[in-house]
């Protein structure tokens, strides 16, 4: 007699008592689930039956859903249907082999498998072994949906899988009805109540291009009509002279800039309609590496995980396919050094490109799309790396790669060939490619599909009922993944990719020292351009840190983007830990002038210094954090680093020249320029900390005990001060002459609070426009 679980059978063995209970509390039969009991139930064979008994459990048993008296032993017949909280166990006087059972899953007629589902009640989805329906794939969640029969209806629900579960191409997100026409599409799997599971992967065209034509928005015409099919597990070579639309064509068959009109089928699913589904399965190296080289190649390929896979893959999940990724792609050739522990920077160009594939591989990706993944790479590295992606498409990863070079030809079973202003010429077996053209190398076919006139006559039109001329542009948007999850692992990816560049963060660190050193040095005594320099320091720090940050990782960026990244989850990442370096340059900088102002202090007045250590040091990190975003601005606008960094003068420069400091506040025109300078808010509210120490100043006699002041405003000859004044207008910024009592908003920002309120506002402002900066790099 055997208990089914799922695909467990577990044998009652006569006399003995089995309890159920949740997972992890020592029961002898553990189930996943909230709302199982720690000891739930309890089973046991004896001479005359098998016998159940609910210990008194928070959600009850049922059996053939009626509900059991608690702490009474009941009697169970074969074919019983027991239910804990949403599991369903039956009584079998036989074993089902996990195997046989599949098989027979698979195997469904339309009979069946909707038999299965009302004959079990419920049946569960998912990669883990002990589901009624195991869908084998990274991409899918361990327990991914559940497909159930209630109420004389079928129903489908997502159990808050990473990679969702799709019906009719939407995302299901609250338990849905089923009719016999629709379509559940899991990963590759597609499931219809008519004819149970199917793996896509099986249909022979991975790519399926129907009439597919790409006009950019200038209205160039960057593909013209094409039909293509490529069989899976082939590995296509895709050539053409410079600028005929190669990547073009790549980007509308991997959905990264789609078609204008026509369709592209993936397994044969639409990719537009399913794009949300089909970019977790399709692989995408760009020109460009999309790794870092900061990090070791095990550190890489681990991050690159836990931001791709399902949130539930244990690390050990993620090590094996660690594992595998690096010898399909026979990266642990040398068996000196183990090249997990090497920094990708270190490797050569080849193996480096091997990483950024591995990368892709994670997730079992079915097809493949490599930009030029050869044009960087030396002869001997090429054979190599070639083989690895010959054997890879042949085990089953259909591969679509760019390439200019004729020698790539040997390894590929077909080329798609195109001439100029996107034309497609000739698609089929690289041995007949010179025949066709009716030339005797791959050079003169170069020449020759550069010719616009030549080009025509080869050019292959799709067949005219193709699919009809839809704009099919829109990707269909989806629910993105667990933030939180996404956020976490890019701030401990990035703060790893700091930590390892030494000698960066050396020079980092160093900045706070040497500029605040040199401000001691140039200051004998305490004073406002002390301030002023703090403010311009801050800002300096936060935007000179921030400005490489994600215009040196736009082609990883990019990739991520597409994948599943969140631009704010993204933008949150780099600023957090970019905050953290502030954190500490500022302590350092306000650490040094604070120390040296004291020892070095006034001999008339031994109080006065920077005041306070933590207002000060707090208020320069609130500049410093929030010139940050400055810096990621200039980094989000501009697609090379050397563009950025020739505008950080531009945007530092009014920072000093509209605080107030070097000249008067004086004109309409540079009052209102002033208002989006954090030199400006910075130097006021940095006095204004300053002053904060010795809040009651006016109207008091004794100015001797506001700090600044008695720097500024040494004690008149007679000992006697006519006019009490505050800090703020003895350092002569904020006299009636100066910002504050500006023509255009006055005193609106008159005070420490609209200080902190004007930096947040800016801060706001410039979030918004990273935002937008990285919203247009959407290629979507
Ligand atoms: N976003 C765009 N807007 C307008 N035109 C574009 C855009 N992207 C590409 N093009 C144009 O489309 C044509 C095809 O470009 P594509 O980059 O696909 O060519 P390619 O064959 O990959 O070139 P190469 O071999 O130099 O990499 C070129 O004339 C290019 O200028």
């Amino acid at each position: 007699m055997y208990l089914i679980y799922n695909t467990r059978s577990i044998p009652l063995e006569p006399g003995k008592k089995l309890t159920i209970g949740r997972n992890g509390h020592g029961a002898e039969i553990e189930v996943d689930g909230r709302r199982v009991s720690r000891e739930h139930a309890q089973i046991e064979r004896r001479s005359e039956g098998v016998f159940i008994i609910d210990l008194e459990s928070a959600n009850g048993t049922k059996v053939n859903e009626k509900r059991l008296q608690p702490n009474v032993w009941s009697s169970l017949k074969p074919g019983d249907m027991v239910n804990i909280a949403s599991l369903t166990f039956y009584l079998s006087t036989e074993k089902p082999t996990k195997k046989k059972e599949q098989e027979e899953i698979e195997r469904q007629g339309p009979f069946e498998f909707k038999q299965k589902i009302m004959a079990k009640g419920i049946l569960k989805v998912g990669r883990q072994k002990s589901n009624d329906l195991v869908l084998e794939d990274p991409t899918v969640t361990r327990e991914h949906a559940l497909l159930s029969y209630s109420q004389g209806s079928f129903w489908v629900e997502d159990l808050g899988s990473t990679n969702k579960t799709y019906l009719n191409g939407k995302e299901v997100k609250t338990k849905t009805k089923l009719n016999d026409s629709d379509t559940i599409t899991i990963s590759f799997y597609s499931i219809t109540l008519g004819n149970g599971p199917r793996d896509l992967r099986k249909i022979k065209s991975a790519i399926m291009a129907r009439a597919i034509q790409k006009k950019y928005p200038n209205n160039k015409i960057g593909l013209q009509d094409m039909s293509l099919d490529i069989h899976q597990s082939k590995f296509v070579a895709l050539m053409g002279p410079s600028g005929c639309g190669k990547s073009t064509l790549l980007k509308c068959l991997n959905g990264e800039n789609p078609a204008t009109s026509g369709e592209v089928l993936i397994h044969g699913l639409s990719l537009t309609e399913n794009f949300g589904l089909i970019k977790k399965k399709i692989g995408y190296v760009p020109q460009d590496d999309i790794v870092h080289r900061e990090l070791t190649v095990y550190k890489t390929l681990f991050y690159a995980a836990k931001l791709r896979l399902p949130d539930d893959t244990t690390n050990e999940e993620i090590n094996e396919r660690i594992d595998k990724v690096i010898s399909d792609l026979n990266l642990d050739q040398d068996k000196e050094k183990d090249i997990r522990t090497i920094k990708v920077g270190s490797l050569s160009g080849g193996q480096r490109k091997r990483v950024s594939i591995a990368v892709e591989l994670l997730t079992e990706p079915t097809i493949l799309f490599l930009d030029e993944p050869t044009s960087p790479l030396d002869p001997e590295t090429i054979e190599g790396f070639l083989t690895s992606l010959k054997e890879l498409a042949h085990n089953g990863t259909t591969i679509v790669m760019v390439t200019h070079k004729p020698e790539d030809l040997s390894y590929v079973d077909e080329v798609i060939f195109l001439g100029v202003q996107g034309h497609l010429v000739f698609k089929g077996s690289a041995d007949l490619l010179t025949a066709h053209f009716e030339v005797g190398n791959i050079v003169e076919v170069y020449s020759k599909m550069s010719d616009f006139e030549v080009v025509g006559k080869f050019y292959q039109k799709p067949p005219k009922q193709s699919v009809p001329r839809t704009i099919n542009q829109e990707i269909k948007k989806e629910r993105k993944d667990s933030h939180w999850l996404q956020l976490f692992w890019l701030i401990s990816r990035y703060f790893r990719i700091k930590v390892n560049d030494r000698e960066n963060l050396g020079l980092l660190l160093a900045q706070p020292v040497i500029i605040g050193g040199l401000v001691c040095l140039v200051f004998d005594k305490f004073q406002v351009g002390v301030l002023f320099l703090m403010a311009i320091s801050g800002i300096w720090f936060g935007v000179s840190n921030a400005a490489k940050e994600i215009v040196g990782e736009l082609p990883i960026y990019k990739r991520e983007r597409m994948f599943n990244l969140a631009i704010n989850t993204y933008i949150l990442s780099k600023w957090a830990v970019l905050a953290l370096i502030a954190l500490i340059q500022t302590l350092i900088f306000v650490g040094i002038v604070y120390v040296n102002f004291k020892w070095n202090s006034h001999p008339d007045f031994e109080e006065i210094f920077l005041r306070s250590f933590w207002g000060s040091a707090a208020f320069m990190f609130y500049i410093s954090v929030s010139a940050s975003l400055i810096g990621l601005w200039l980094s989000a606008t501009f697609n090379n680093t050397e563009k950025v960094m020739t505008v950080v003068p531009i945007a530092l420069m009014p920072q000093i020249m509209l605080a107030g400091v070097m000249t008067k506040i004086n004109n309409t025109l540079v009052e209102l320029l002033s208002f989006f300078t954090l030199g400006r808010w910075g130097t006021e509210g940095l006095a204004r900390v300053q002053d904060k120490v010795s809040p009651n100043l006016e109207g008091t006699v004794d100015t001797t005990q506001s700090v600044i002041a008695t720097v500024a405003l040494p004690p008149p000859a007679n000992g006697v001060r006519d006019a009490p004044s505050s800090a703020l207008r003895i350092l002569d910024l904020y006299n009636e002459k100066l910002v504050d009592q500006g023509k255009l908003i006055g005193s609106l920002f008159d005070g420490f609070d609209r200080n902190l309120l004007a930096i947040a506002i800016l801060s706001m402002l410039f979030y918004l426009l990273i935002f937008v900066s990285l919203k247009k790099k959407d290629a979507l």
